[in-house]
């Protein structure tokens, strides 16, 4: 079988790139580090722009991507460092009061580490891509500017094992062929590289969504196949090493869910390890993970400015608790607890763990569980609490119990005691299914610590428009107030940013309201 497919991949050429002068660059680059390193590229260029600046045409980025319009992952050609949605996101803030608003630009090409792609077509001419807009045609997409380079090499080699083993991409009116989707995860952490040169040099671990009930079932012999040609041409023993790994999952239900519950390691390393927010971080395919591993990595950088020393945190929405567990390596906290309703999450979580620095010395614990249910039992017990929701916002049942924390102050001595007290009888069952599957690493919270109420909320968010109408939702009922806000470039090509929202709760002090009682104390 000739190799000549599996050349090296570079990352894209600067087809258009933001014209930086020289000039226009010294000014925005960060002062040198102490050790020098080579210049960034164009692309890797990371930009912290005032929203209030109009920026000058000379940094207009465009996609230049051959499939914008056709695919439905990009909605925007040009201007990718800056989306419009910043202009609206500064006034929506500065209309409650922060002028402030700040937006950091990260990779703007080449930045998706992890992305799900349909199989479809035929083994002769399989497409592997996104649906176009509204219908249920896929968009073939090898050229894609956001995916990582070496997401489009494993996707090519894909396509080539797809015809040489002709494998029956997925038909879905039929419900017949084998190969539904694809996952493909980008680790950019390699420590026998250069740091330099890792981001470049990112392996693919690769998902198959297989159309059977398990790897027993028909046709599971053209799966082991199929992830052997991935592994023979593009595993350790190729000039080009590509191929982290390859998983199957298996997955036979007619609807739009992408993974079944079945998932099986067939070649290379079980571990994918990726490092951010100045840890170690396992991550399996199951679990949730960030598309942008750079920009994640700031605004983990930016988050942890927020957290005091020593402080308790509840990790809310946590996945594979990536969040908690970056803030007790980096802020010593006294205690974090990771509340995630996906137990596949569980495993990477504990293999995080048991990576983390000795010196951290935090009560650790993970409970699969739903926020949405009994939302005061994880709102009690910190004094920082971090939501990370999905795109539709923070569960109703979450956003009353924090509107409503003001006036449960006071009761929180005789609610933690009431707590106490079903611990002996506990009946619900989600309860004692989360329970369960919790991991409690080192001392449990006291019952002095469990009455706390948090001071701080910082709310991260991928949904713009359910975002404003949580964000109005707290500052109403008059419990919380906005003290910061960041945008992130999560994803370059769209409208959608990432928010990182600081809350505080209570009112703030009037300082005027303030001088004048004093005054009227001296009458
Ligand atoms: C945007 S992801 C954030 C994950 C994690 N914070 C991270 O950055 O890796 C949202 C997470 O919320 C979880 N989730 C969704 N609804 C939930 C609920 N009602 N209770 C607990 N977790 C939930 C999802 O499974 C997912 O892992």
């Amino acid at each position: 079988m000739p190799l000549c497919f599996l050349s090296p991949r570079l990352p894209p050429p600067p087809l258009i790139t933001c014209r930086v002068s020289q000039s226009s660059l010294r000014t925005l680059l960060p002062s040198p580090s102490p050790s020098p390193s080579p210049p960034p590229s164009p692309s890797s260029l990371s930009l912290s722009l005032s929203p209030n600046s109009t920026p000058p045409p000379s940094l207009t980025c465009a996609l230049h991507c051959p499939h914008f319009e056709l695919c439905s992952g990009c909605t925007h050609e040009f201007n990718l460092h800056r989306p419009a949605i910043v202009d609206e996101a500064t006034k929506f803030f500065k209309s409650l009061g922060l002028s402030d608003f700040s937006f950091d630009s990260c990779k703007l090409w080449g930045w998706r580490c992890r992305a799900k792609l349909a199989v479809r077509g035929s083994s002769e001419h399989p497409l592997i891509g996104l649906y176009q807009e509204g219908t249920h045609n896929i968009v073939d997409i090898p050229d894609c500017k956001a995916h990582h380079p070496n997401i489009n090499a494993a996707v090519e080699l894909l396509k080539k094992g797809i015809t040489a083993l002709r494998i029956e991409p997925y038909d879905e009116d039929e419900g017949t062929g084998d190969l539904r989707y694809v996952q493909m995860a980008v680790t950019t952490y390699s420590t026998s590289l250069p740091a330099a040169e890792r981001y470049r040099n990112g392996k693919v671990q690769v998902s198959l969504v297989w159309n059977s009930r398990n790897e027993t079932s028909p046709n599971s012999e053209k799966l082991q196949a199929l992830a052997n040609f991935i592994w023979r041409n593009g595993g350790p023993r190729n000039n080009v090493h590509l191929i982290h790994s390859v998983w199957a999952n298996f997955q036979t239900s007619s609807n739009n869910i992408i993974f079944g519950n079945r998932w099986r390691h067939l070649l290379g390393e079980r571990d994918f390890w990726e490092h951010v927010g100045g840890i170690d971080i396992s991550l399996a395919p199951s679990s949730f993970g960030q598309a942008n591993t750079r920009a994640f990595d700031t605004l983990l950088r930016k988050l942890q400015r927020y957290v005091p020393l020593g402080a308790s945190v509840a990790d809310l929405y946590a996945g594979a608790g990536v969040i908690g567990l970056s803030l007790a390596a980096t802020r010593k906290c006294r205690s974090v607890r990771c509340i995630e309703i996906n137990k596949e999450s569980k495993l990477s979580f504990e293999k995080t763990v048991d990576r983390l620095p000795n010196i951290v010395d935090s009560s650790i614990s993970w409970h699969h569980a739903d926020t949405s249910k009994e939302p005061l039992s994880w709102i009690m017990g910190s004094d920082v609490l971090v939501v990370d929701p999905p795109r539709k916002g923070l569960d109703a049942s979450l956003v009353d119990a924090l509107r409503s924390i003001s006036s449960i102050k006071d009761k929180a001595r005789s609610s933690s005691e009431s707590s106490s007290s079903k611990e002996k009888d506990e009946k619900r069952p989600w309860m004692l299914r989360a329970r369960e599957d919790s991991i409690q690493i080192g001392s449990k919270m006291t019952s002095e610590d469990s009455k706390m109420l948090p001071k701080t909320l910082i709310y991260i968010s991928c949904g713009w428009e359910s975002f404003k109408e949580d964000c109005e939702d707290l500052l109403s009922s008059k419990g919380w107030r906005l003290e910061k806000a960041h945008g992130f470039n999560f994803f370059p090509g769209t409208q959608s940013i990432e928010v990182l929202a600081v809350f505080k709760r209570g009112q703030s002090v009037n300082p005027k309201k303030k001088k004048s009682g004093k005054k009227k104390k001296r009458l």
